[in-house]
This record gives structure tokens, sequence and C-alpha cells, in this order.
């Protein structure tokens, strides 16, 4: 409040700090924030009148969130500072001069809302204090009456008293809707709650009764006691909920600190009381007066003491463990140790100090116990995430990089086999095991020659193991189905032209074949183009330095092209200007190592890389690495070939035999091409279909067909980027939401799931405006006059062009 001192220190919640932040003038504006957050009624209003407005922080929300030019009046008692868009002035708002300021500044306007955030002052010497809250509040409304427009909003403070209910009564008969809220950021321990009335009925006449106290607040004569039912049901206790005390209207309660140590109810001290004084009272214990002196009375005690209700849990228990320590040192208690006798005559002692022991222990309790348990979920919580990874990684069939298994289980797992226990295929199982026997390359510099020596040999026998690997790997590409390489090579030429957004878009069937590690190009396999457990393979620390060498390499040979370059044009110079260069000499060492460097590449070479290199060579090149001719069956006849040669019924010898016919020489010199395009659609022996080759080729063309077109497929990645930029953009927003702390949690809950229903919605097709090329718009060029969006200009000629053409098509038909 404004002429009320506040502690700053003692009043240190998120909203003070929040109000500080944001430049309010007092935590109070959140209130309105809120209110107006769930009614809105700001926003709509041009005139709104303050009433007891000091320090000024709801005029600040006022001026936030009314349109521009709007009219803001503020009243208090207390001066308000200047406040931008905001008229104020310092008046009683319960006197007729009050009023008259007010007419003077809203004119001919009425208000469209009134606002009402009044509390009597406590501890200051005016006559206003007379005046209890609920009283206030009908003053206020009485106000609001003579200057509120027909279907405007009033706005007020009301504490919980029995008051409570004739104020609602009243506001029921005047506005349409009266709702009773309570901000977040209005204090639980606060009986303040908040009335939003809407929809002013302006009535032509109010009674006078109705704003009048003495009516409003009467007393409800009490009915005769009904003695004979107390008889047979008897009266059960209710909890007393009407709020304030009789006679005590004031929300400020202050205690001495003293009283504080020597009440046996230090509890219930501290849910009643606003602050505990240091102040003596005048002819009170000496000794007690040096407490602020004493070193168990730090400054936090004392800012604790400042403001009792902005306290939590913790603040608590420490100023109950401080009233324990000064009890001790001014001998109040009575140490457990010390003689029965004592003990009895502190009586009040015995009794609350176990008390007080008793709740500390319960706290620390609870609080262990809430630790623990807080742990226990953490931990269950990675568990659960690592399990949800590990699933998310297998549906999606993503190759696991060692080192995310080495960050739960350590460097390299449980197992110093680099824990692959997922490579299930016999080969590269056991190439792997024998490769985990290679030592990892050691970054010790000042490594023994030995060792590097055994890191040779180990280097070696990796080798050999790739070797072997790649052998295998050459054997089994030999056996593969035709059918799943035409397949796959097709696969992979589609995944080369658009790649969409999928990490990994291998079907079952590839990853049924790749079971085997992939071949290495240049030494280092492409992961994308991998198995899993190839590219689990691949992996390895042990492959990671190939990368680099070879880059390395890379780099070399562009630096030996360079140099050659140089050296023949340094060759050039030289012949020119008979010039004494080393360059010749130059030149063989490096071509000799370009020599080498080719030979080394030629090798590489024959390591085919991927499946993206195979099935291009394979497309490409008819033929097998072996040499075997590479040939899909793609027509009938093949098909009913192979069915007859792999039952038996026809050999190869046949096959060679069968090839020798009429057709085979024929002569076709000096023929036109046209016959002979002609010719040899006829000029080759009709072999007979079986059925089942029929089948077969049918089903190869229809999985063919099956497969989304290209386009189809960039639509749909497309699609899915859109989709995920928009969810990531949700993300953010509502992430934004969830940590905006001047918003209660419903009010975050509803601005997400609006958000979501909003992002859920689909934008309405944009309309084509038709514009008829006639007046102004005949024959322009570009977009006509006061045209918006898209448009299309149509014309007589367009029409006919067009009902033409639809007769013509109707008669094809
Ligand atoms: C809680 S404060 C108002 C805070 C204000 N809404 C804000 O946001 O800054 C209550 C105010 O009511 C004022 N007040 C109390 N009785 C009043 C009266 N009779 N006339 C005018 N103002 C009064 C006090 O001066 C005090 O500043």
């Amino acid at each position: 409040m404004a002429i009320q001192k506040k502690h700053g220190k003692g009043r240190l919640d998120k909203w003070y700090r929040l109000a500080k932040e944001k430049g309010y003038r007092s935590r109070a504006a959140f209130k309105l924030v809120q209110l107006n957050k769930k009614y809105g009624f700001l926003e709509k209003s041009r005139v709104l009148i303050d009433l007891c407005a000091a320090p000024g922080g709801w005029c600040q929300v006022a001026a936030e969130c009314m349109p521009n030019q709007s009219l803001i009046v503020g009243v208090d008692l207390a001066p308000i500072k200047p406040i931008p868009r905001v008229i104020s002035f310092q008046s009683d708002i319960t006197t007729d001069k009050c009023r008259a300021i007010i007419r003077s500044h809203l004119k001919h306007w009425k208000a469209d809302t009134v606002l009402h955030d009044g509390a009597p002052n406590v501890g200051a010497a005016w006559v206003q204090d007379a005046f209890s809250q609920a009283e206030l509040v009908l003053e206020s409304l009485r106000l609001a009456t003579d200057f509120l427009a027909e279907g405007g909003n009033f706005v007020t403070k009301v504490f919980r008293s029995k008051d409570y209910n004739p104020l609602l009564w009243v506001f029921k008969q005047l506005f349409n809707s009266v709702e009773a809220t309570k901000p977040p950021s209005s204090r639980n321990v606060s009986a303040e709650i908040f009335v939003v009335c809407r929809g002013y009925k302006a009535p032509k006449r109010i009674d006078p009764k109705f704003l009048d106290p003495k009516h409003v607040f009467a007393e409800l004569a009490a009915p005769t006691p009904n003695n004979e039912a107390k008889v047979f049901n008897p009266e059960k206790k209710k909890r007393k909920r009407e709020g304030y005390e009789e006679g005590d209207y004031t929300q400020f309660k202050e205690l001495p600190v003293t009283e504080f140590i020597n009440e046996t109810d230090p509890i219930a001290i501290l849910g009643t009381y606003n602050k505990l004084s240091f102040q003596q009272p005048i002819g009170g214990d000496m000794a007690l007066s040096a407490l602020d002196r004493l070193e168990e009375t730090t400054d936090e005690i004392k800012q604790c003491c400042e403001d009792l209700k902005v306290l939590g849990k913790k603040e608590f228990r420490n100023l109950l463990k401080w009233r324990l320590k000064v009890r001790e040192k001014f001998g109040l208690v009575v140490n457990k140790k010390k003689s029965k006798d004592q003990e009895d005559e502190s009586e009040e002692v015995a009794e609350i100090a176990p008390m007080d022991e008793e709740l500390a222990i319960q706290e620390e309790l609870h609080r262990l116990r809430e630790k623990e348990s807080k742990a226990d979920k953490k931990l269950r919580r990675k568990e659960n995430e690592k399990k949800r990874k590990e699933i998310v990684r297998l549906q999606m069939h993503m190759t696991t990089p060692m080192d995310i298994g080495m960050e739960q289980v350590g460097p390299y797992g449980d197992d110093p086999t680099f824990n692959l226990r997922r490579i299930d295929k016999a080969g590269a199982r056991d190439a792997v095991v024998n490769a985990r026997d290679i030592p990892a390359e050691s970054s010790d510099e000042s490594e023994s020659e030995t060792e590097d020596e055994e890191d040779d040999v180990d280097g070696d026998r990796l080798e050999r193991e790739l070797d072997g690997l790649y052998e295998r790997y050459q054997e089994r590409m030999e056996d593969r189905d035709t059918k799943l390489r035409a397949k796959k090579a097709r696969k992979q030429y589609e995944t080369d032209e658009w790649e969409g957004f999928s990490e990994d878009n291998k079907s079952d069937d590839e990853e049924e074949e790749e079971t085997g590690p992939a071949p290495l190009a240049s030494n280092k396999p492409q992961s994308d183009t991998l198995s899993n457990n190839a590219s689990l393979f691949f992996d390895q620390d042990i492959f990671q330095g190939l990368d680099e060498e070879e880059e390395d390499e890379e780099e070399d040979d562009d630096d030996d092209d360079d140099d050659e370059e140089e050296a023949e044009r340094e060759e050039e110079e030289e012949d020119s200007e008979e010039e004494e260069v080393p360059a010749p000499k130059q030149k063989s060492k490096k071509e000799t190592k370009k020599q080498e460097k080719k030979k080394e590449k030629k090798q590489e070479s024959e390591w085919v890389d991927s499946e993206d290199e195979e099935a291009e060579k394979q497309i490409n090149d008819p033929r097998k690495p072996n040499g075997q001719l590479d040939i899909d069956i793609i027509t009938a006849e093949a098909m009913a070939l192979a069915q007859a040669m792999a039952s038996g019924e026809k050999r190869s010898t046949d096959i060679v035999d069968d090839g020798f016919n009429r057709f085979s020489f024929r002569d076709v010199d000096g023929l036109p091409e046209w016959f002979l395009d002609d010719e040899n659609q006829h000029s080759k022996i009709q072999r007979p279909i079986t059925k089942a080759a029929a089948a077969a080729i049918k089903e190869k063309l229809r999985a063919i067909n099956a497969r989304p077109i290209k386009k189809v497929m960039e639509a749909k990645g497309r699609k899915k980027f859109k989709a995920a930029q928009k969810l990531e953009k949700l993300r953010k927003k509502s992430a934004l939401l969830a940590d905006d702390e001047a918003l209660s949690e419903r009010d975050k809950a509803q601005s997400i799931s609006k958000l979501m229903s909003k992002a859920g919605k689909k934008k309405p097709k944009q309309q084509v405006k038709l514009v008829v090329a006639r007046g102004n718009n005949r024959g322009i060029s570009g977009r006509p006059k006061g045209v918006k969006g898209k448009y299309k200009i149509v014309d007589s000629r367009m029409k006919k062009d067009i009902r033409a053409q639809k007769r013509l098509a109707k008669k094809k038909q």
C-alpha cells in the first residue's frame, strides 16, 4: 500500500520480484493482469476509473491493455506518481468532492469499467479507517453506479467476512453476471477475493437502501431457538468460516517478538500475525529487550519476523528453532537431563519444547523421505527414458553409434568387446571378436617401440580380417537373388534423387539382405548405406582414424596434382628459360608416387563402397564382380526358361543349342530400317510361357508399380518437413507460455490447448477471384485495380471456348 511502509526484503515473493522486473509499481498489478486474462474487460474498455489506485499498479496494467486514446482516471488517498496515459488525483473515494473531480475528467463520457482494489489503511490516523472493507466496497459501488455505462464492468476486492454474502447479493441486483475469483498472485493466506461484475443493468432509479451499509449489512434477528429440537438433535459444533473476528477488521497484526518467545503456542502466533516486532513494549522484560542483539538473532531471522505471511515452511522451522534457542538461553526451557523436580516447576516448558522438537523431527523425516522418493523417481525416469530410446532406435532401424551405449555403461560398456551383442551374424561377430583384441590406438606419445610393433602386427591382423570379411561378403553378393538386387538398385537410385526426411528408410527386405559388413570403398563406409550391423561394425573406434587418413590422402593427392602441374609448368619454363631447376627429378618422384597412389586407388576401387555404388554398377555394368552376366529376369519368357532350368527340365547346353535356330543368321544387309524394326518383332523363336512364370512376372511388376513415384515421395517429404516445422514452432510457443510466471496453471493450459486447436485447423483455401475483362479491366495486363489475393481474368471469349471444349469432349464420349 502506498502509505504503509513496505519492507522490500520481507516481501521477496515471486510476484514482488516479477513486479520489480516488469516495472510495475505493485505486485497487485498481477492480480489485474490475471483477472483481465480471464475476463478480458480491459481491451474492450475506452473509459476506466480506478478507485484506490495508489501506487498505481492497476493503472499501469490498464494503460498497457486498453486501446490507445482511452481515458483512465486513478484516485487514491495517497498520491500517485504520474503514469503515462493516466489521469490521477488524490482524494477520498467516499466523498462528493472525489465524485465531482471524476465527473470533471469524464465530462459527458460514461465509464466502461470501474476498478476498486481499496483496503482501509491500517496504522495511519485517518478518519477513513473507520470504514470497514465491506463498507468501502459499497462506497465504491455507489460511485460506480454514478459513472458506469450500461453493460459496464465493476471489479472489486472483497474480504471473506460475514458481510461478503450481502455484498454479493447487492452486486447481483445490479449486474447481469457476478463471479468471485481469486487470482494466483493473491496470497493464499490473504482473505481477499475479487468479484468481477459484468453487464451493468443501469436501472433508472436505485433504491438507496441497496447502497446503504446500515441496510445491507444489517444483522438479521436471530430466530427463536427451538429448545425441544435441541434435546433430540444436539447441536454439532461447526467450524467458524465467517472470516474476520468481530471488531477486528484490521488485516495487519503485529506482536512483540517477546510474546512469541514467551507464549506457549508459537505455531498459532505464526499463523495469526503478520509481523513480530523487535520493539520492546514499555515495561517489558529487560533481558528480552536484548533479543535482537543475540548472535542467534541473525539478519535472516529479523527479516522473517518482518512479514510472516510470506514465509515458507523452512522459514517457519527456522523461527521455531530460533525460539527454542532463545528460550534455552534465557532459561525458559528445562534441559531434559535436569531433575524431575525442575521439570515439574516449568510445566509449560515441558509441554511445549518436545512439541517443537517433534515438529522439527517430523519435518526433517518428511524432507528426507521426499528426497529419497525424488531420487527414486529420477532413477526410474532415467531407466524408462533409456528403454524408450532403445525401443525407438530398434523401431527406426537406426544404427546405434557405439558411444551411445558407452554413455550408460562406461567408456566401452560393460563388456570390453565394445558390446557388439547385436552383431549376430557369425562372420561379422567373429571378425569383431577378433578385432576387439586389437588394442586401441594409444594417444600416449611415449609408448615404447615394442608396443608400436605390436600395434602393427595387430593392424595387419585387422587387415586380414577385413579381407576375409570382404571375401565372404562378395560370395554372398554373388548368391543374391537377382530380383531383390534389382529392387535395391532401383530403391538406391530413388534415394539418390530424394532422401526425404527420415533417417533410415530401408525396407525389411533390404535389411535381411544386408547381413554382412558392407564393402569398403575408400576405406570408410558410408553409414547411411550400410546395414545396422555393418554400421555398428564400422562405427568402432578402430575405424575412426581411417576416415581422416583417407581425407589426408585425398588432400595429399590434390596437393600432388597441384605439385605436378606446377612441376610441369616449371619444366616448360625451364625449357624456355634454360634455368637449372630440379624439376624433372621432382616430377619423376611425384610420378612414381602418383602411380603408387593410382595402384592403391585401383585396389580400393575393387572394394565396392556401398549399396549405392553397387546398384549403380549393376545398372551400368551387366556383369557381376565375378564376371558372370548379371541379368534381371523381367520377361515371362525368361522366367519360364529360368523355371525350366531350376527344375532340371533344361540345361545350360540346351539353351546354347536353342540359340542356333533359323533366325540366328539372318542376312539383313541392305534392308531398310523400318523393315528390320518390324521384322525383329517376329524373327525370333516363340517360346511357350508357363502360367506360373506369367504370374511371377505379373507380381513383380505389380510390386514395382506399387511404389510411389518420385514426385509423390517428394511431396510427402515436404509435407512431413512442414509438419515437423509447425510442431517445433508450437513446442517453442507452448514452452514460452509454460514459463510465463504471470499466468496461472489453468490459464497456461487453456492458452496451450487454444494454440493446439488453432494449429489443428486447416487454413481455408484462398478463393480465386474471377475478374471479368470488361469496362476498365478490358485488355489490362497485370493485377486489376482493387483486387487483392488470387485472381483470374475471364472474358466472354474464354467462356465460349470452355463451353466448346466441353461440347467436344461430350461428343467424343
Ligand atoms: C492495495 S492498495 C491499492 C493498490 C493498487 N490497486 C495498485 O495496483 O497499486 C489499497 C489502496 O486503497 C487506498 N484507500 C483506502 N481507503 C481509501 C479511500 N477511502 N479513498 C481512497 N483510497 C483509499 C489506500 O490508500 C491504498 O493505497
